[in-house]
């Protein structure tokens, strides 16, 4: 997959690719932990009918650089808002899930005016304890990623789905696996520090909240805390753990193309 490069404030190369019409609407979509964006494949060919989609790998993932030491909420989504001044886009559609979700949220309180419609997939305003991250921290840091591999599935999809559709969920486990476990570990502290609550009543932009029915990460509770503090929100559910976009690919694709037409 060919990809373009920009860099951000703090030096760090970050990759992006931009498909479907120059001139339709601009959706930009922000990836989960572990994952890359590559994590979009089963809604491409729907999305890029109505949308020019801009898609990138998160700082630590994919083909971006990953920095040593802790990110934060605050430098993902700089990241995200750097990518657009790049490229002269001055106000986007946006779709994130779960990590990119909260980069979503991000956006919604510190740059609102670069939003038209925002989708807030399967993720959180917090993800609680801190020591829960730390010790997946120290866990990549010292084993690698392998070790992480078969729980991090477990989360994801609901237990039927790997054995009866392997397709979907090969490339998945590949991105997890060739994560560099400093850019993973750098996100896990991102999101051990991350406490969006108190600003999520401060969500004006007009939002659908999707989220998983069998979702053990980020649960119906937590996308119903997102829901009920934002001024204009709307709640979809599918029935998908966590990586709803790939269990529900179809659904996923028409939720986010019928909320932004
Ligand atoms: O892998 C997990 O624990 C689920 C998850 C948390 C943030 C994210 O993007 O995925």
């Amino acid at each position: 997959m060919e990809k373009s490069f920009f860099i951000a404030g703090d030096g760090c190369r970050i990759a992006y690719r931009l498909d479907g019409p120059a001139e339709a609407p601009v959706l930009l979509l922000s990836n989960s932990l572990g994952t890359d964006m590559g994590m979009w494949a089963p809604q491409m060919d729907a999305w890029t009918r109505d949308f020019r989609v801009l898609r990138y790998d998160s700082r630590g993932h994919g083909a971006s650089a990953c920095p040593a030491g802790a990110y934060s909420i605050d430098r993902l989504g700089r990241d995200a808002v750097e990518l657009l001044d790049a490229l002269g886009l001055a106000a986007v559609h946006f779709c994130g899930l779960s990590k990119g979700g909260m980069v979503g949220q991000w956006l919604a309180h510190r740059a609102p005016e670069r939003l038209r419609g925002l989708v807030l997939a399967n993720t959180s305003a917090y993800m609680g304890p801190p020591s829960g991250w730390q010790a997946r921290i120290e866990g990549v840091l010292a084993d690698g990623m392998a070790p992480l591999a078969d729980a991090s599935l477990g989360r994801w999809f609901t237990p039927g789905f790997p054995a009866t559709n392997p397709g979907a969920v090969a490339p998945i486990r590949a991105m997890l696996l060739a994560n560099d476990p400093a850019g993973y570990a750098g996100c896990c502290a991102a999101i051990r520090d991350m406490d969006q609550r108190p600003t999520a009543g401060l969500n004006h932009s007009r939002t659908l909240i999707i989220a998983g029915s069998e979702d053990p990460s980020t649960t119906i509770a937590d996308a119903e805390f997102l829901l009920n503090r934002a001024r204009d929100a709307r709640l979809h559910i599918l029935p998908a753990a966590h990586l709803s976009n790939v269990e529900c690919p179809a659904d996923f694709a028409a939720a986010v193309a019928g909320f932004l037409a």
